[in-house]
């Protein structure tokens, strides 16, 4: 079975408008999309624009706190428990109103000295994320971020994420394994992949280092999806970069890359 494309609308056909983007992405023959944060927008409106757009929503982003005071995520931040919490259900309460079935819980930005006690927040966090997500029937995904791009972000290596998802060992939790992160932090995709096939819950591509339209740059990336699949990975492909141009010129690359769209 081809592995399934979504468009990320938060990078991609930003040309539109938001509400624009749901049919935009259908018009170019889209089924699924995700997208970052749709919070400014009532849940009535998103659902009227991707019901009539006739996309599925299948990931989105939960709150990141005060993103104008250098906030981008909670789960890792010690002393804010109580907002993560009310961040986190607004997110859930979006993600199953949209039939959305995968939230990105972002860890946050953490400084390096204060690491070792904030993984006891982000756990217990994620803990008490995942009993909930558990009853709602979604999954959390947690990705790690290079930190060229984000310096102080808590959550930046695979092996980091492994091990979190091994200590919660909630089906609820899994890993977002963004291409473009990973292999700026370390590349070695296939074998590091293959080795944690089963924790992950999403697949991001991008080229790298541009973060463009994933046809140029240091990444083969059927071959690294083709590996992944015979590593046992089912699941969505989220399309996650800033077009070199206008989005729907920039598409060429899906043909190759063994993907399907619908
Ligand atoms: O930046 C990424 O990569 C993401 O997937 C976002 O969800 C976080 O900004
Ligand atoms: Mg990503």
């Amino acid at each position: 079975m081809p592995l399934r494309l979504t468009a990320n609308i938060s990078f991609m056909f930003t040309e539109q408008p938001f509400l624009e983007r749901f049919g935009a992405a259908a018009k170019a023959g889209f089924g699924a999309v995700e997208c970052h944060w749709p919070y400014e927008f009532p849940v009535e409106t998103l659902q009227a624009a991707i019901s009539a757009a006739g996309v599925k929503l299948t990931g989105l982003n939960m709150p990141v706190g005060d993103k104008a005071a250098g906030d981008f995520g909670l789960a890792a931040v010690a002393g804010r428990e109580a907002e993560f919490r009310t961040a986190f259900d607004l997110a859930v309460r979006y993600a199953t109103a949209l039939g959305c079935p995968m939230i990105h819980v972002l860890a946050g930005n953490v400084a390096d000295d204060q690491h070792g006690g904030a993984i006891g927040t982000y756990i217990a966090n994620l803990r008490h994320a995942a009993a909930i997500a558990e009853k709602q029937k979604l999954t959390l995904l947690i990705e790690p971020i290079n930190r060229r791009d984000a310096p102080n972000y808590f959550l930046s290596t695979l092996e980091e994420a492994v091990a979190v998802a091994a200590t919660l060992s909630s089906p609820a939790v899994k890993i977002m394994a963004d291409l473009y992160h990973l292999q700026i932090m370390g590349g070695d995709l296939v074998t590091r992949l293959a080795d944690c096939v089963d924790l992950i819950g999403h697949v991001q591509v991008a080229g790298v280092p541009a973060r463009a339209e994933p046809d140029q740059g240091e990444v083969n990336l059927r071959f690294v999806l083709d590996a992944l699949v015979a590593a046992g990975y089912a699941g969505l492909v989220g399309a996650e970069y800033r077009p070199r141009g206008r989005t729907e010129d920039g598409l060429g690359w899906i043909a190759t890359s063994g993907l399907t769209l619908g």
